[in-house]
């Protein structure tokens, strides 16, 4: 029987901070991506991908406040739900195109995918997830004074906004993925981390204005669909330890347990490679194999020939 692999896909990967953000910019990104992943499916196994909206969830609220004279501006949830229909679109324009290059013919499909939050998680009173574009510390400042925005330093990277971004505890469409996968479909499923929404005292659910991590969500849809491997594809081909600093060390194949150690000594960023590292490790302590790696080695690291591989 086939493997399923769950790829969470970096919003790197769609959209590199350096680039303007056109729509020809990240429909080219993708189509590259894509080309990577129907790699996977080539080898036989069964796909399902989830991806980042940092960049593009951050723009579109930016176009939602510049309008707002002209338009009103819809909250955070809503437009996670526009950037999982605008990713989602690109990616099965792009991925049904390598399958059908390839003589496959494994439909592509997308979901809109709600995943359940609480309103009392902490990070609504101290947001950490970056979104939008990047900035100086002095731009940074501006924008916190002017438009009251908060922002955080990312990963040596610049300044970027900051918005909440609560623990995911259930996928409400995890079952409808389970089964489009198991009936052979690829599933792009829970863009950006889903669409956070909180319980109502009548059973019923409602939007709240957050940003879920992907990764943390990754792992909670690859729990859900039995999957073999939940694989963590970014812009770096390794997690290291002592990261940017002279003594940075590559970790290669690894243990729960001393991926473990290295997270007790507070090696991995909050914004950035920590999620990553948690959600990996949740997976492997859990279920099976977890590996972070670039996705230009997503096909040498399912061979276990780059990334960094976590198991038990
Ligand atoms: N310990 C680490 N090892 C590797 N990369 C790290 C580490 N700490 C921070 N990073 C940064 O994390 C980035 C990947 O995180 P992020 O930008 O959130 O990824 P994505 O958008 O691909 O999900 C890398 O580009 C790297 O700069
Ligand atoms: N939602 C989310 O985790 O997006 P990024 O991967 O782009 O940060």
């Amino acid at each position: 029987m086939s493997k399923t692999i769950v790829v969470a896909l970096g919003g790197n990967a769609i959209l590199q901070p350096k680039q303007k953000g056109t729509y020809e910019n990240q429909l080219e990104n993708v189509r590259t991506s894509s080309k990577f992943l129907a790699k996977l499916i080539k080898d036989g196994y069964k796909l399902v991908v989830t991806h980042g909206n940092g960049p593009q969830v951050g723009n579109i609220l930016r176009q939602n406040e510049e309008a707002e004279d002209v338009v009103p501006p819809m909250p955070l949830d809503v437009l996670n739900g526009e950037s999982q229909g605008f990713i989602g679109y690109m990616m099965i324009q792009c991925l049904q195109s390598e399958l059908r290059a390839l003589g496959i013919d494994t439909p592509v499909v997308n979901l809109i995918t709600r995943v359940e939050v609480s309103k009392d998680d902490e990070d609504f009173n101290d947001p950490s997830k970056p979104i939008g574009t990047f900035y100086t510390e002095e731009e940074a400042k501006k924008l916190m004074d002017e438009k009251n925005w908060k922002m955080k330093a990312d990963s040596n990277r610049g300044w970027r906004r900051v918005v909440p971004s609560p623990q995911p505890i259930n996928i409400l469409e995890a079952n409808a993925v389970k089964q489009l996968a198991e009936a052979g479909n690829v599933v792009v499923a829970s863009g950006g981390g889903g669409i956070p929404v909180i319980k109502t005292e009548n059973g019923d659910y409602e939007g709240i204005e957050a940003v879920i991590d992907k990764d943390r969500s990754g792992y909670k849809l690859a729990e859900e669909v039995n999957a073999d491997i939940f694989m963590i594809l970014t812009d770096v081909e390794h997690v290291f330890v002592n990261f940017g600093s002279p003594e940075q060390k590559a970790l290669k194949e690894t243990s729960v347990n001393e991926l473990e150690k290295y997270v007790a000594e507070g090696q991995f960023s909050k914004g950035s490679m920590g999620p990553k590292v948690e959600s990996a490790l949740k997976f492997a302590r859990k279920a099976g194999t977890s590996i972070i790696c670039s996705l230009e080695k997503v096909d040498e690291a399912v061979r276990s020939e780059s990334g960094t591989i976590i198991s038990k």
